[in-house]
């Protein structure tokens, strides 16, 4: 579903304050894979997905999703193909319009003067019902009333109302309170079991890495320096797997957040 072949990025380059933040990265993730990402500080995770998104070209490599070459696409042209959610519950959902204009927004039916057809709304209905959080009664209320977690959620769902090729998780459920990460994330495991979505999802929680997805990706200095799946997953402990990482790069993982969230 995705090939990163060899991709680099340098910002700032021929400056002091030049950083290599890819390092001719390569990837290859099959058709249904949930993948989770872990890493030491400044690694490159997020610059990986912003890579993949469009936000920048890369320096050299190519990327393919679904069969088509994207390295060079335009940003707004493949977020028609791949879905993707911030730390930032306030990032990806329009605060001034309601949940039902949102919604219409993301199942590409509507906008700001369209009207909403009644079998949408049911729709629509029928889909926020699932999140469990009474939005099916709230569909005419502006977003921005609704609490961190429930517009995480209700980002969620507009993602992958239509779904995507490829579903971007970066830390999105790190800005919410335990109650709602956890609610937040049994709604993830489920929407991607439901359309079977090719997944990434960025964490700092080592023990939500090994337990969710079918394979973990640690990332170093612009690297992926460890890649561990099947087996060889499924029985590796939060330890194993910083002892891995240690093996592997010869220093400990440098994460102040996995280090705070214990
Ligand atoms: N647009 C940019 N311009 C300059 N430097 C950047 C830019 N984006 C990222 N970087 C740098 O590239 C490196 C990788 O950053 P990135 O945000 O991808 O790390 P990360 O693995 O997501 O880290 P963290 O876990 O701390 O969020 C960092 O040193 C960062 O400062």
């Amino acid at each position: 579903m995705l090939t990163i072949s060899n991709i680099s990025k340098t910002f700032n380059p021929g400056t002091v304050n030049e950083k290599q933040a890819l390092t001719g990265l390569s990837l290859h993730l099959e058709r249904g894979d949930f993948v989770t990402i872990i890493g030491s500080n400044g690694a490159g995770k997020s610059t990986l997905f912003n890579a993949i998104s469009g936000s920048f070209l890369t320096d050299s490599g190519s990327i393919l999703l679904a069969g088509r070459d994207i390295t060079f696409q335009p940003e707004y042209r493949r977020a028609k193909r791949i879905g993707r959610l911030f730390q930032d519950p306030l990032r990806g959902t329009a605060p001034g319009m309601t949940i039902e204009e949102n919604l219409a927004l993301a199942a590409g039916s509507g906008g700001w003067f369209s009207r909403v057809s009644r079998a949408e709304k049911t729709r629509f209905r029928d889909r926020l019902a699932l999140l469990d959080m009474g939005l099916e009664d709230r569909m005419r209320q502006p977003v921005g009333l609704l609490s961190g977690g429930q517009r995480q959620a209700l980002t969620l769902l507009m993602a992958t109302m239509v779904p995507p090729k490829l579903l971007l998780l970066d830390e999105h459920t790190a800005a919410l309170d335990p109650g709602a990460a956890e609610k937040v994330l049994g709604l993830t495991r489920d929407i991607v079991a439901e359309h079977k979505l090719t997944t990434m999802m960025i964490t700092h929680n080592m023990q939500q890495a090994l337990s969710l997805g079918n394979r973990t990706l640690m990332m170093d200095s612009g690297r992926i320096v460890l890649d561990v799946s099947g087996e060889e997953r499924s029985g590796l402990t939060v330890s194993g797997l910083l002892e891995r990482f240690k093996a592997g790069v010869g220093k400990g993982l440098d994460n102040d957040r996995i280090l705070l969230s214990g």
